[in-house]
């Protein structure tokens, strides 16, 4: 090689060298930038360190839905959830579609049920549907839930123009995909794979002596997931109150209450004049529950509220309805309406409304829904019969009191 060509190769050599020193460096930089500017936005959100790693991976992809559900918070008032205004198809799109980042077996009160980590940290209960959609064999708040009524409840409130059961929705999950990776060690413990891939558990469900085996079908999961509220939630208690809500009903386990029921006008004796039901805000709340559980027929129901940083109740809250549709069905869950004979203008406007049209207001809500339709044709018909024994009862208060003095606003 003359002198002139091995010069002109050592410079070619070196221009290489010099190139790939720099597209590595700018690798480099631009790698631990990204990794920072995540740290930072991550370190802001109050999720676990394990769940972070994989926001980390998350962020990156896809950030719609995390800012979707970022919206959730900040819609809660006083005066409810959300409000008209809210995009609320937006944010169930991002319910029913958010990467999960976490799961564990969510171990508060009775029903089978798991909590989620969805992406941008936002946190829900996922209630697994453990039986098929039936006709409920059992006396009220017996047995398993049914996660479908969870949605069925969302869906009354909303055509009653409530804004007080935070978003609610169903949703398909694959174990395999969805949950076994980023399930914890106690649920991946709690259950057993078969041969044929079917995901199956032992569980036993309210007031049973003895556990049931569940199994999904090919690791195929339908249930419902609910919004966790990042507030201190809490219920009305009789302990600060001579009675709550949930003792009117027959199944509650207040049984001195329960036999003072009979015909007559104790709910409102008991309510009307003490705190915090002196305030309207929180009466008519209670008459609001009592609308939403004689439509679904539900005994669970408490009162529950968000409390504010002083620890006084802030906002009601609507939960748990997965023991609706039971067998008793009890004129008594209306007793709020019809011994009180109040009822909010807004709420009685929203039932003129439905009149005649409640299948296909409901059928048109939930028709995206992953478990539509949401309830068999037998307890839809229950549903408009119970609907329409309350504007009965509600016309009866008219004609003894007066609408003027029924209606508040
Ligand atoms: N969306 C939510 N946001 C915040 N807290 C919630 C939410 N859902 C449930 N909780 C809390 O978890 C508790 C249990 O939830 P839920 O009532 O759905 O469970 P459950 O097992 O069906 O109860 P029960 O045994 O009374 O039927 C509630 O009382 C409430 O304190
Ligand atoms: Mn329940």
């Amino acid at each position: 090689m003359s002198l002139k060509k091995c010069f002109r190769h050592c410079f070619c050599c070196q221009k290489r060298l010099y190139f790939m020193f720099v597209a590595l460096t700018s690798l480099v930089l631009v790698s631990f930038y990204m990794m920072v500017n995540n740290e930072k936005t991550l370190r802001s959100t109050n999720v676990p360190p394990w769940i972070k790693r994989l926001s980390l991976i998350e962020n990156i992809e896809n950030k719609n839905y995390s800012s979707s559900l970022d919206q959730l918070d900040t819609w809660i008032s006083p005066d409810g959830l959300f409000s008209p205004k809210c995009n609320l198809s937006e944010v169930t799109e991002a319910l029913r579609n958010a990467k999960i980042h976490g799961v564990e077996l969510l171990k508060l009160q009775t029903s089978y049920k798991w909590q989620i980590i969805l992406e941008g940290g936002h946190r829900a209960v996922y209630k697994p549907m453990l039986l098929p959609k039936v006709k409920r064999p059992e006396a009220c708040n017996v047995g398993c839930e049914h996660p479908e009524y969870e949605v069925a409840a969302f869906t009354v409130n909303r055509l009653l123009d409530l804004n007080n059961m935070p978003l609610t929705t169903g949703r398909k999950v694959i174990w395999s995909i969805d949950i076994a990776p980023v399930a914890s060690q106690d649920l991946l413990d709690s259950v057993n794979i078969t041969e044929d891939g079917d995901v199956c558990f032992e569980w036993t469900c309210l007031h049973k002596t003895f556990s049931t085996r569940f199994c999904f079908d090919n690791g195929e999961i339908l249930g419902s997931l609910v919004y966790w509220l990042e507030r201190p939630v809490k219920t009305f208690k009789s302990k600060h109150h001579n009675s709550y809500y949930h003792d009117y009903h027959p199944y509650s386990p207040n049984k001195i209450f329960r036999s003072k029921l009979p015909g007559d006008q104790s709910f409102c004796k008991e309510f009307r004049d003490k705190p915090p039901y002196t305030d309207d805000k929180w009466f008519l709340h209670v008459i609001d529950m009592a609308v939403v559980d004689y439509f679904m027929n539900n005994f669970d129901q408490k009162h529950t509220y968000i409390a504010g940083d002083d620890g006084q109740p802030y906002a009601n809250i609507m939960l748990d309805f997965g023991h609706s549709f039971c067998q008793a069905k009890d004129i008594l869950l209306g007793a709020a309406v019809y011994q009180c004979c109040k009822i909010r203008n807004q709420t009685y406007e929203a039932l003129v409304r439905l009149s005649g049209s409640l299948r296909t207001k409901f059928e048109e809500l939930t028709a995206g829904d992953p478990l539509f339709p949401i309830l068999l044709d037998v307890q839809f018909s229950e549903m408009e019969q119970r609907f329409k024994q309350l504007m009965t009862l509600i016309k009866f208060c008219f004609l003894f009191h007066g609408m003027e003095d029924v209606i508040m606003d």
